[in-house]
């Protein structure tokens, strides 16, 4: 296929009217009147939870272990990563040459629309039963018209809430070369079987997201794993790793840790921007020859935060059928 079909090709899937450009966060709600102040962490004073129900969200808070060092707007420390979701939606859009959607750029009413659009969902959602915390992955689509629909899908959902519970992990490491957390298992990464042409739809999150989900199938993993418990790694056709199907991947070269480059085609996520600006790493070229059985790698999205994976052979794959997205064609 030459360049002119792939360009006309990612215009027309652009414009199909169920086509939305997208980003995804992280809600973390939890109902125990009794744990209300029992807790300072992933919770900071200044957003005292409201009863019955509380209800935060670290994406919208922007909390994390290296914040502290470091706050990429400090105009603006409310809206915290929501910022960094919007700026990724316009970037979305502009390559898209939607127009129409200019205002997502630089203006401050449309971020407090993507703000209220998910205070709005949220709000609207029913009440969490008493002692019971959930999180939920929540994706914020807009339409070329600028529609905007928020939904969601829970993650993780804790019935009885403790004050353990609440102590959730950081959702950033101050360094990838933090001590290993012994309770977590490693994600198990597999390298995918054939390579990945980069596009505007790759680099952009959308909802043509068929490359991915072939990508898992051909390494057999199932639609429901978690990335945090395998992944498969994707390649371009010139050998150079991308990312993984849902995750930014970071490796360890001569002791500094290293994403691909934009030029290679990973997704440009918010975690992936914060990791290279709080200078995590840097960005650069990962062939797949050099991969190690064993390696030890980061990975990173928006939803799940940041965690450590392992390189592993064939023999980690898991069983099973998995459905092919066919609704758009895969470009
Ligand atoms: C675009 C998608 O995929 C992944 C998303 C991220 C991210 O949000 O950080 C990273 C890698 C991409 N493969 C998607 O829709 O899941």
């Amino acid at each position: 296929m030459t360049n002119m079909h792939r360009t006309k090709l990612i215009a027309s899937v652009a414009r199909d009217p169920d086509f939305r450009i997208q980003t995804a966060l992280l809600w973390i709600r939890y109902n125990n009147p009794s744990l209300r102040r029992a807790t300072t962490r992933p919770f900071s004073s200044e957003h005292e939870p409201q009863l019955p129900e509380i209800v935060l969200s670290d994406a919208i808070q922007g909390r994390s272990s290296a914040d502290s060092k470091v706050d990429l707007r400090d105009d603006k420390p409310d809206l915290g990563l929501l910022l960094l979701h919007r700026d990724r939606l316009a970037a979305a859009a502009e390559a898209l040459g939607w127009g129409t959607l200019d205002c997502l750029k630089h203006d401050d009413a449309a971020l407090s629309i993507l703000k209220q659009a998910v205070e709005k969902y949220m709000a609207d959602l029913p009440p969490l039963p008493t002692s019971t915390l959930e999180s939920r992955k929540v994706r914020v689509l807009i339409a070329r018209t600028g529609k905007i629909t928020v939904d969601s899908t829970i993650i993780s959902l804790c019935q009885r809430v403790s004050r353990t519970s609440l102590l959730i992990k950081p959702f950033m490491p101050g360094s990838f070369d933090e001590p290993r957390d012994t309770d977590n298992p490693p994600c198990k990464v597999l390298l995918d079987t054939q390579p990945t042409r980069p596009s505007t739809l790759t680099t952009h999150k959308t909802l043509h997201r068929c490359m991915y989900t072939a990508a898992r199938e051909r390494v057999q993993l199932q639609p429901t794993t978690p990335p945090t418990a395998q992944e498969v790694l994707l390649y371009n056709p010139y050998n150079e790793i991308i990312e993984t199907s849902a995750c930014t991947i970071y490796f360890n070269r001569g002791g500094k840790w290293v994403t691909p480059a934009a030029i290679c085609g990973p997704n440009l996520g918010v975690t992936r921007r914060l990791a290279i600006e709080k200078g995590l790493c840097r960005q650069g070229t990962v062939e797949k020859r050099e991969l190690k059985d064993g390696e030890t790698v980061w990975l990173s999205n928006a939803v799940r935060g940041f965690f450590r994976g392992v390189l592993v052979g064939d023999d980690g794959r898991e069983g099973g059928v998995v459905e092919l997205d066919t609704r758009l064609g895969c470009v």
